[in-house]
């Protein structure tokens, strides 16, 4: 028979290993200091009409914060900072990284959001690696978030860092809030831009950007 703490314990290490990395397991402990977040979301499950105690259930608490951690561990790092390493290349025309799956969390209901970014840019004596961008979107996604900051915040990065002569995002998302509550919308996926530089000025910048979405992706 395990005493309570020694429960506490185990659950603990369960479901926190100790390969994070040192900030990870500096927040993980205050969190886990404050008792008060598991006995929320027990209250939750109260709430909701289950036991809190029942095997299934038990560990609960400890899943959400652990899975919580991960939705938004973008907090953690200042995404843009990865565009910062950089190659000179004289390239003057469309650099465009489409397909860029996400998961995000829609800040109002805590439900996530997916989909993909594609995300443009014509440089300015300046390319980042590709790789890079793909690595700064996920960074923005890990956080509460709605689709049109994710997509504004995108291009403000390619913008401040790589200071291109235009930059263009494009993101198309399905919120799981329409699908299985609210107004239960399962096919509705929404669109969303964000233009900036030679794009905003140009009509077929924008036109050539879209083009080369609609063509499959190999
Ligand atoms: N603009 C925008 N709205 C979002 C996003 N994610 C979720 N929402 C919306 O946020 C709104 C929140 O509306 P509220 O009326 O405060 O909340 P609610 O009563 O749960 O709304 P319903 O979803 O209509 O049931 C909803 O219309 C959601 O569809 C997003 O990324 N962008
Ligand atoms: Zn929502």
């Amino acid at each position: 028979m395990f005493t309570a703490d020694e429960r506490e314990h185990k659950l603990i290490s369960q479901n926190f290993p100790d390969n994070l990395g040192e900030q990870q397991e500096e927040i993980n402990k205050k969190i886990l200091q404050s008792q008060s977040f598991m006995d929320g979301v027990k209250n939750l499950i109260e709430l909701c009409g289950d036991d809190p105690n029942r095997d299934g259930l038990e560990e609960t608490p400890y899943r959400v914060l652990k899975a919580f951690l991960e939705y938004t561990e973008g907090y953690r790092e200042d995404p843009k900072l990865h565009l910062m390493k950089t190659f000179d290349v004289d390239h003057q025309e469309l650099v465009l990284v489409r397909d860029i799956e996400f998961h995000s969390m829609c800040e109002h209901h805590f439900a996530p959001f997916f989909g993909v970014a594609h995300v443009g840019y014509i440089p300015n004596e300046k390319i980042t690696g590709l790789s890079k961008i793909a690595r700064m979107v996920e960074g923005y996604a890990k956080r509460f978030q709605v689709q049109e900051r994710l997509t504004a915040q995108i291009a403000g990065a390619i913008e401040e860092i790589l200071a291109p002569q235009g930059t263009m995002v494009v993101i198309e998302a399905k919120h799981m809030c329409m699908c299985g509550r609210g107004i239960r919308k399962t096919h509705a996926s929404t669109s969303t831009t964000s233009v900036r530089g030679s794009f905003a000025e140009r009509s077929d910048l924008r036109a050539e950007f879209l083009s080369l979405l609609q063509r499959p992706n190999n």
